[in-house]
C-alpha cells in the first residue's frame, strides 16, 4: 500500500492530506454507444485504466464478433477525444456478452478464445435498463454455465428477481436467497461477480463463499441511503437499480469495502441517460459518476478513516480477481474540494447530469 500520508498535522493545516495509488479500473461501466461515447469515453479513460463495459446496448452486445465491433467504436471515440495522449495510451476497454435465451456453449468458447471478451453478464429479463433481451429461464443456460465454469470465463450478475408481487426493495435478497444461491449449488467452481450490491444481505452472501465469488460496489451506495432518493422530495439522479437500501445497509457496505478483504472491488456502474430522461414522470435508472468517481470513493473511504485501504478496493483486488497484473501508471488523490460540473454536453444537443451535480466534493485528481 502506497499511502502518501501528509496528514494534517495538528500545526500545519494548509498541507492536505493526498493519497497515491496505481491506477484503477473499473470493473462495472456502461459507454452506451455512437455519439454517447464522445462524452462517456474521455470521462472514463481520465480515471480508469481497463474498464469492464457492459454490453446492455440496444440491441445487446451478444456474440465475438458484436464486441470486436463495439471496441472498436470505443477505440475510434478514445482517439478523437480531446485528452491527454497518456490517457488514450493507457485506456483499456474490455468487452462483456449479454446472456440471452439463444446463448449458445460455442458463443462462450469463442468469446474464451477471442482474447477480448473478458466475461459473460446476465440481467435476469425486465430486471434493469435494456434488459428486456435478458435471460427468462435461467436452467434452460446450465449448459453455457457449465461451458464458462470450464473457461474460467466470469459470470457478472445483476442480482434482482423481476416478480412483480416483491417489494423493490426486497429483490435483491430474494435474488440471493433463490437464483444466486442455486447457481453457486450446481456450479461450485463458476467465477461470479454479484454486481453492484446494495445490501448487507448480498455482502454476507459473498463472504459466505470461496474466492470465485465477489462483488463490485458504486460509489453511490456506499455514499448514500434511500433518504438521500425521497426525503425532501425525489431526486431523481439518485436513482439507480438497485435501488438504494437503507442506511443500515449502507453501513454494511461501507465496512466490507474498506475492510480489505479482495472480494470487494470497484465498479462504478455509472449509467448515462440524457437530463431530461432522468428529469421525466418516467425517469430512467442509472446514475452518472464516471468523470467523479474517484473522489466520490475517496470521500467515501475517508468517511470511515479509511483512505489507506482505497487502493486495495481501486486498484488491486479487481485485477486480481479477472487475473491480471496491477497497472504501473500512478493516480494521486488530494484533501482538496472540486466542483462537480452541472451538467456535460451529451449526444446532439443533449445534457447529461453527474450524481452530486453542482455540489462540491472534499477530494479531487491532483493534475500534475
Ligand atoms: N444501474 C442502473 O440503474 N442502470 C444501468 C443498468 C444496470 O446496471 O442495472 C443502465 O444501463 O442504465
Ligand atoms: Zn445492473
Ligand atoms: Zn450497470
Amino acid at each position: 500500500m502506497t499511502l502518501n500520508t501528509a496528514l494534517n498535522s495538528e500545526t500545519d493545516h494548509s498541507t492536505p492530506r493526498q493519497i497515491t495509488l496505481a491506477r484503477p479500473d473499473d470493473w462495472h461501466i456502461h459507454l452506451r454507444d455512437a455519439e454517447s461515447l464522445k462524452t462517456t469515453v474521455p470521462h472514463a479513460a481520465q480515471s480508469f485504466n481497463r474498464a469492464i463495459c457492459m454490453p446492455n446496448l440496444v440491441p445487446p452486445v451478444k456474440n465475438t464478433s458484436d464486441a470486436l465491433a463495439y471496441r472498436e467504436r470505443i477505440l475510434q471515440a478514445l482517439q478523437q477525444a480531446d485528452i491527454e495522449e497518456r490517457y488514450k495510451q493507457s485506456f483499456d476497454p474490455r468487452m462483456t456478452l449479454y446472456l440471452t435465451d439463444t446463448t449458445t456453449v460455442a458463443d462462450i468458447q469463442e468469446a474464451a478464445e477471442s482474447g477480448i471478451v473478458q466475461a459473460v453478464k446476465l440481467y435476469p429479463a425486465g430486471a434493469t435498463t435494456n434488459s428486456v433481451d435478458g435471460v427468462t429461464n435461467l436452467s434452460a443456460r446450465n449448459d453455457v454455465f457449465e461451458a464458462m465454469q470450464k473457461h474460467g470465463l466470469p459470470l457478472l450478475i445483476h442480482g434482482e428477481v423481476t416478480d412483480s408481487h416483491v417489494d423493490i426493495f426486497d429483490r435483491e435478497k430474494q435474488f440471493v436467497d433463490t437464483t444466486l444461491n442455486s447457481l453457486v449449488t450446481q456450479f461450485p467452481e463458476l467465477k461470479i461477480v454479484v454486481e453492484h450490491i446494495t445490501t448487507g444481505d448480498a455482502a454476507d452472501f459473498v463472504l459466505s463463499q470461496g474466492e470465485h465469488v465477489a462483488a463490485t460496489i458504486t460509489p453511490q451506495h456506499l455514499l448514500f441511503n434511500r433518504n438521500h432518493l425521497l426525503v425532501g422530495g425525489v431526486k431523481p439522479h439518485f436513482y439507480c437499480l438497485p435501488i438504494l437500501k437503507r442506511q443500515q445497509h449502507q453501513q454494511v457496505l461501507l465496512d466490507v469495502a474498506t475492510s480489505g478483504n479482495p472480494k470487494f472491488f470497484l465498479g462504478t456502474d455509472s449509467a448515462p441517460h440524457a437530463t431530461h430522461t432522468k428529469e421525466n414522470a418516467c425517469g430512467c435508472a442509472g446514475c452518472y459518476s464516471a468523470s467523479i468517481a474517484l473522489p466520490l470513493y475517496a470521500t467515501a473511504f475517508d468517511s470511515v478513516g479509511k483512505i489507506d485501504r482505497l487502493e486495495g478496493f481501486a486498484s488491486q483486488f479487481g485485477a486480481q480477481f479477472y487475473g491480471l497484473p496491477v497497472n504501473e501508471e500512478r493516480i494521486t488523490l488530494v484533501n482538496e474540494p472540486m466542483q462537480v460540473p452541472d451538467s456535460y454536453a451529451y449526444m446532439d444537443q443533449k445534457t447529461l447530469t453527474p450524481l452530486m451535480a453542482g455540489e462540491t466534493l472534499p477530494w479531487s485528481i491532483k493534475h500534475d
